[in-house]
């Protein structure tokens, strides 16, 4: 990407914590940053807002150095063209929503008329017009977003960061607030940075994820190559898949001492093997007529998965199974319990793990 509107190298110190993440993200592109917890995700977001100070690095938005600890430039929260909105929304409890978003338009330099009107405005954009004089508490957790994404957006930032902007809110409020906010975020001209746990909001709301752990990218790209492509476990369990690292010499892959899966495709040297549980078939016994691809295992727990139950494997790797109520009741599963686990080839996804 040449023609990125933020261009930042986020190098910055919590504790003994150490955070190095570079960061470009395109005028009008939504991007996910995704991450377990303590990856860096509220750092990296503190970093961008002004919140935190760089150890080093750079963050350039627009072309203006915001940040530059080398040459001492340093902007301050409020002088950065950033609209952030935080978890909590962090609202005032007594201004009414109208003047919560007309506040950050009056520290832009807006007078108190002119800030009032373009806050209503923003408030009838988001569809909330007709709760203007209310306070944050007379509202719901899902008009209380829409009034933290009102206020931060009608500054016109040129880089908006959101924080785990539906965690908040129940189930049903997060599904019809997704989709608005996906509908906020498309018209929005400027850079979006999205910090979340949540895979779905970034598969919904972000053009391209960005995943970090232990304060580094570990891997990024647009959706589709990132959920076909796993490469760390926290991504694989991100999608929903298995994954192994192993050695491969043509349809053979080496994931184990003693475990060596076949694969559709055909690979040498250092390879990602992936599968989803539900590829994944226990038997009682040792299955007889196919001996490909099984492994003596043991049950370390069964959790409910929607309709199924969703077994987790130790043995020479460990892996997790989707059944149906019904056939773990015929396995009788049970923690310890030993079973043979079999994955066909044709259900295996094998890439290479470098590059
Ligand atoms: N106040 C603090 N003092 C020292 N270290 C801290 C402090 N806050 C966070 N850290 C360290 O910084 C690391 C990054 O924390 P950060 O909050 O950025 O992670 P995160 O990815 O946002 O996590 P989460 O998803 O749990 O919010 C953590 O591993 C933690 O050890």
């Amino acid at each position: 990407m040449t023609d990125a509107l933020l261009d930042a190298h986020l190098v910055a110190d919590r504790g003994t914590f150490h955070l190095d993440v570079p960061l470009r993200i395109a005028a009008g592109e939504v991007v996910a940053l995704l991450g377990p917890n303590g990856a860096g995700k509220t750092t990296a977001l503190r970093a961008l807002a002004g919140l935190h100070p760089l150890t080093d690095g750079h963050v350039t938005l627009a072309g203006a150095d915001l940040d530059r600890p080398r040459r001492r430039v340093r902007t301050p929260t409020e002088r950065r063209p950033v609209g952030v909105v935080f978890q909590d929304y962090l609202l005032f409890p007594h201004l009414s929503a109208r003047d919560n978003v007309a506040f950050g338009l009056r520290r832009h330099g807006l007078d108190r008329r002119a800030a009032r009107r373009t806050a209503l405005d923003w408030l009838d954009r988001v569809g909330l017009a007709e709760h203007a004089h209310r306070r944050p508490r007379q509202l719901s957790g899902g008009q209380a977003q829409r009034v933290a994404l009102a206020r931060a957006l009608a500054v016109t930032p040129s880089l908006l960061l959101l924080d785990e902007p539906l965690a908040a809110l129940d189930a049903r409020t997060r599904l019809d607030t997704r989709a608005e906010l996906h509908r906020h975020l498309a018209a929005h001209p400027g850079a979006t940075l999205l910090v979340t746990h949540d895979p779905l909001d970034a598969l919904v709301l972000a053009d391209r994820l960005v995943i970090v752990e232990d304060g580094r990218v570990v891997q990024e790209g647009d959706a589709a190559t990132v959920t076909a492509r796993p490469r760390t476990d926290y991504v694989a369990r991100l999608v929903g898949l298995n994954l192994h690292r192993g050695k491969a010499d043509g349809h053979v892959v080496r994931v184990a001492d003693d475990l060596a899966l076949t694969v559709a495709e055909r690979l040498d040297g250092d390879a990602f093997v992936a599968f989803r549980p539900a590829a994944v078939a226990l038997h009682p016994d040792r299955p007889a007529g196919s001996p490909r691809n099984t492994w003596p295992a043991r049950v370390s727990g069964v959790q409910r998965h929607g309709d199924n139950l969703r077994v987790q494997l130790d043995g020479p790797i460990v892996v997790a199974a989707d059944v149906t109520p019904a056939a773990a009741a015929q396995l009788r599963l049970a923690p310890g319990q030993p079973v043979w686990a079999a994955v066909k080839a044709a259900e295996t996804h094998a890439y290479p793990a470098s590059g």
